[in-house]
């Protein structure tokens, strides 16, 4: 061990000042020496890797507070602000990047790769770049750590991977020959759904087509689902040495961590993504919470050169004090009201009475018109095993999706969903985040959401990407108290809401937190009291619900 692991072993955790003590700071390579990246100053991706040979480090563009807005040039602040405020962006931080609102400016400023912007403006078919989109594609492709918290289907996703994939690309291009090393970017969701469809987003972007086919592969991109924990079981650490981008749900990676000896190695990553990360904070019920995991995962990313973001539709103030506190020079981006409800999804809530008024409402509206794709969200498993057996005795294209089943038939019940061969999926809270289904025209709260964030990203799953959605929410008297922080949710989304909602006495932080932890008891779902024909009814699913 020489004097500088000893330093670096020392320091560990230290925050330094980098003014002060940037020269020691870089040169034991600790997190906090990452030089802070000035706007003014252009920083290019690599030279933060490889120290250029002399100082002739080709410099581009990079756009600044000062440059262009919607196409135009925008000189000055004031300009600028008038065109966050346009957007509804807010951004707190020093040295904050300008926005850039079309995909050719950037591709001009940034020399974002071309197969990168085919995907994006021909095959997806995108225009302009939504305001989270404006604000942190910059941010992070300058290299700045970020919170961001943006409303549910407005491109979170697109916002972290360019950037990823465009460093990913970058590093690539300097690295020899042959000395492939493992992944450069990890991006953590807190589901396997959530992870396979960002796994899809990335390849469509990476992916280049010729008349139809796919040509050429930019990077190599991997989820790390079963059969690849099984490569790394096998084959241990090496099993990444020809992966760019790995993506994953906490729940994996620890697993491949904790073993003993760990048989991933996360030393090489330099961009970590978190999304849904309010979700990934929460503290568990029971088992190794989604916090430790993050917490080992952070601990194992411990090359200097990482960069961390946080994405989430939902603001949550233990994330960005952790990220303040932790986090290097962190940019906040929020776009519109924090924890608000997307404005283009009509609101309702609707008294049922007790459990069999929810069946009842629930054919009502169904009878009224039925306009599929219908997702109906109940608070457990076992609702939705019930549910899902009142529903398809009425001969209703339906299926179900719950923990309760295995990878391949989630998967199987997706695919169906997003196909439009199945037409009402009931679903668990598992589907309520980040799930993108296109035009979702109903989102149906059987039962009452357990908390306002909850209600947000369910709802969310309509009204996405500018398009309109409605969600119906049943309540009965035990759900009176989540009622008035639901209500104020659907007011501030300009929705109607009874004024006596809105009054109701709020409850307190510990009831909020008991309400949030421990599910309202419900009587069964249950049109008749034939279990023995419901019994038969659950053995005559068809086979992707079985
Ligand atoms: N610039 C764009 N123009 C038009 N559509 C876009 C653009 N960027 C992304 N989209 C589309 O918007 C939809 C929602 O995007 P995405 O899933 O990334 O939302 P999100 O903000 O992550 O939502 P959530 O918080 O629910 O996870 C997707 O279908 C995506 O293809």
């Amino acid at each position: 061990m020489d004097e500088e692991d000893i330093f670096r072993k020392l320091g560990f955790g230290l925050k330094f000042n980098v003014k002060r003590f940037e020269e020691d700071a870089r040169r034991v390579h600790l997190v906090s020496s990452k030089p802070s990246i000035p706007v003014s100053e252009p920083c290019d991706d690599l030279t933060f890797f490889q120290k250029p040979k002399n100082n002739s480090v080709r410099k581009r563009k990079i756009p600044s507070a000062d440059d262009d807005v919607c196409g135009k040039i925008a000189k000055t602040d004031d300009q600028m602000k008038t065109s966050r405020k346009q957007h509804r962006i807010f951004v707190e931080g020093t040295d904050v990047p300008g926005i850039v609102s079309t995909f050719k400016q950037l591709q001009s400023t940034h020399s974002i790769n071309e197969t990168c912007i085919e995907a994006i403006t021909e095959k997806m078919g995108f225009k302009t770049l939504t305001p989270i989109q404006m604000q942190a594609i910059p941010a992070l492709l300058h290299g700045r750590e970020v919170l961001a918290c943006a409303p549910t289907g407005s491109g979170k996703t697109l916002a972290f991977l360019l950037p990823v994939i465009n460093h990913v690309l970058n590093r690539l291009r300097i690295r020899k020959k042959g000395t492939n090393r493992g992944f450069l970017a990890l991006v953590l969701s807190p589901t396997r759904e959530l992870a396979k469809q960002t796994l899809q987003e990335c390849n469509q972007l990476t992916r280049r087509f010729v008349g139809g086919k796919p040509a050429e592969e930019l990077l190599n991109v991997k989820l790390l689902d079963r059969s690849q924990i099984e490569r790394f079981t096998k084959v241990g650490k090496k099993h990444s040495k020809k992966m760019d981008i790995l993506i994953s749900t906490p729940n994996s990676i620890v697993y491949l961590l904790e073993h003993d000896p760990p048989l991933i190695s996360l030393e090489g990553v330099e961009r970590l993504v978190v999304d849904e990360s309010d979700k990934l904070f929460e503290e568990g019920k029971e088992g190794k919470s989604f916090r430790e995991q993050l917490g080992k995962v952070y601990a194992s990313c411990n090359n200097p050169s990482v960069r961390r973001a946080m994405f989430s539709a939902t603001f949550a103030h233990d994330v960005q004090q952790w990220c303040l506190l932790n986090m290097d020079n962190v940019l906040q981006i929020t776009i519109g009201g924090k924890n608000t409800a997307v404005r283009s999804v009509e609101q309702e809530m609707r008294f049922v009475g007790n459990e069999n008024g929810k069946l009842l409402a629930l054919q009502q509206l169904i009878q009224q018109g039925f306009s599929p794709p219908i997702l109906i969200f109940v608070q457990s498993k076992d609702r939705a095993k019930q549910l899902f057996a009142e529903l398809i005795y009425d001969g209703k294209n339906i299926d179900a999706i719950h923990a309760d089943r295995t990878a391949a038939q989630r998967e199987e019940a997706v695919k169906r969903f997003r196909k439009g061969e199945t037409w009402i999926l009931i679903c668990t809270e598992l589907m309520g985040r980040g799930i993108d289904f296109k035009g979702v025209n109903l989102v149906i709260n059987y039962d009452f959401p357990s908390s306002a964030v909850s209600y947000i990203h369910r709802v969310g799953r309509t009204g996405r990407a500018g398009r309109r959605g409605r969600a119906v929410t049943f309540f009965t008297d035990e759900d009176r108290p989540m009622l008035r922080s639901i209500a104020n949710v659907i007011k501030e989304a300009g929705c109607e809401i009874p004024e006596y909602m809105l009054k109701l006495k709020k409850p307190s932080r510990k009831e909020q937190r008991a309400l949030a932890c421990h599910q309202v008891r419900r009587e069964n779902i249950r049109s008749t009291p034939a279990d023995i024909l419901n019994k038969k009814r659950f053995q005559n699913q068809p086979k992707a619900a079985a």
